[in-house]
């Protein structure tokens, strides 16, 4: 049977998120992290500007600076996204041996859950996810369904 990933809607909220890595792929998922979370650090020693913008809000600290083994003590949700490889991957195999959930950006074998594809329209969230086999195919699957705004509220209405 083919391997499938359950949706957990898992209640983030309070959770410390950290993120390593303030680059491209950081940032966008910080921008859905931030629409589930208010306790989001990045640590990293350059990020974008949007990263920069967004850590003018409570809800994200960004710290200019590389990562250390000590930040994992605070974190109970890590996502591993430096260009980084060997530092990726010690930070999942470090989060596995302390029981802190973790996801490598490029390492789906060290992932303890994959970063979905997310709309959102009011109080409806759609997750979407192939089990790591085609994120371009989640990425079409999510542009459709943000297209498709309109239906969502119509379905919410009737
Ligand atoms: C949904 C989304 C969320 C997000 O990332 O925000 C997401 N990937 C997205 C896009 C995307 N990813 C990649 C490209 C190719 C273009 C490029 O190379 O730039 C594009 C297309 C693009 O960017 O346009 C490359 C890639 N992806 C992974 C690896 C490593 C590996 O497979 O081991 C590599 C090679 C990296 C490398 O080594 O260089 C792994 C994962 N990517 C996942 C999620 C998880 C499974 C998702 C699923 O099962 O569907 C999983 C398994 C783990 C995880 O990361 O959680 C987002 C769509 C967002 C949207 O909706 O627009
Ligand atoms: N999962 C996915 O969907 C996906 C898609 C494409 C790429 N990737 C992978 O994601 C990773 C990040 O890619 P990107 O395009 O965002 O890279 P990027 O070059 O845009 O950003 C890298 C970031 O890592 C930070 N960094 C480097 N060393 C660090 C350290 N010691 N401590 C803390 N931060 C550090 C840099 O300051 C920078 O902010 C790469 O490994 C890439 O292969 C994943």
């Amino acid at each position: 049977m083919r391997k499938r990933y359950f949706p957990m809607f898992f209640d983030i909220s309070d959770k410390k998120v950290l993120v390593v890595g303030g680059g491209k792929i950081a940032t966008r998922r910080v921008k859905v992290l931030l629409e589930f979370c208010n306790r989001i650090v990045v640590i990293a020693p350059e990020a974008s500007e949007e990263i920069r913008a967004l850590s003018k809000n409570d809800s994200l600290e960004w710290r200019e600076v590389c990562f250390k083994e000590e930040d994992l003590k605070e974190s109970e949700i890590v996502f591993a996204a430096t260009n980084d490889k060997e530092l990726n991957h010690e930070i999942g195999m470090r989060c596995k041996a302390s029981q802190i959930l973790v996801n490598v950006a490029d390492n789906r074998s060290l992932c303890d859950f994959y970063f979905p594809g997310v709309v959102i329209e009011d109080e409806v969230v759609i997750g979407i996810n192939t089990g790591g086999e085609s994120p371009e195919k989640t990425k079409e699957i999510r542009e459709f369904f943000s297209q498709h705004r309109i239906d969502l509220q119509n379905t919410k209405k009737s």
